[in-house]
């Protein structure tokens, strides 16, 4: 059978193997969501970067230039990081360069595995589909906040290793806990996030309809997918 488990941080991917593996990045507040919102709602293809100078410079080659730090817009950038914007008009034939805190840096830490995907809540059930196809291993890689384990990325993690039961054995720890979380608190998702450290950072922005998409489950019927450092959209 395969095997799913999970990592809770990016500073601890070091630890994991990834060749061969299908790694589903996620940073539920908010990259990975406003990344599937985005691709969902017209944008072709999405770079990421570590540094806001390397993405503002995307800026002359066409790109929409999208990014924040400690959660606000970067200066002279089109958009920031919210979910919300991406659903206020339509931005087809866009793309999008992107730089955030923790949701960019997880996935360029990704880069040994096989397959890398983008998790959100919104797009959570296609990608349990595109997993059940493929014959590989899953590792989950949350972005957690600046290093530390946080939990609405574990929630989800807990969320897919649930779904994942029937084709994926979850023998590491990590996998098994937040399995039990997600059948103990998954009923009450938006009541149990909203205690969330990042929650109330977001409540403190004044943005939370950002939280309201973050956690509504299959909005969106695609799969984000990393092609040669191109997010793109597989339906
Ligand atoms: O924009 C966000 O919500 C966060 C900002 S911070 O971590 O709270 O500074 O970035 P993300 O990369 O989406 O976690």
């Amino acid at each position: 059978m395969r095997q799913i488990e999970v990592c809770f941080s990016p500073e601890l991917i070091h630890l994991h193997e990834l060749q061969g593996k299908i790694v589903v990045v996620v940073d539920i507040f908010r990259a990975t969501t406003t990344m599937v919102t985005a691709l969902s709602n017209g944008i072709e293809e999405i770079r990421t970067f570590a540094d806001k100078e390397s993405c503002r410079e995307m800026q002359s080659q066409g790109y929409l230039v999208a990014g924040e730090r400690n959660g606000k817009t970067i200066e002279g950038f089109d958009l920031g990081n919210s979910p919300v914007a991406f659903l206020k008009k339509d931005y087809s034939g866009n793309k999008l360069a992107m730089t955030t805190t923790n949701g960019t840096l997880a996935i360029s830490k990704s880069q040994e595995a096989d397959e890398i995907l983008i998790g959100a809540f919104p797009n959570l059930s296609a990608t349990i589909q595109y997993i059940q196809q493929q014959d590989k291993d899953v590792l989950i890689h949350c972005a957690g906040w600046k290093g530390k384990f946080n939990l609405e990325d574990s929630l989800y993690a807990g969320a897919l290793v649930k779904s994942l039961e029937s084709t994926h054995l979850s023998e590491d720890d990590g996998a098994m806990a937040m399995k039990s979380l997600f059948e103990k608190e998954g009923h009450q998702m938006k009541q149990f996030l909203s205690q969330a450290s990042h929650a109330k950072r977001l409540q403190n922005h004044g943005i939370e309809h950002d939280i309201d998409i973050c956690l509504t489950l299959d909005l969106f019927n695609i799969v984000g997918k990393v092609f040669k450092g191109q997010i793109l959209k597989k339906i």
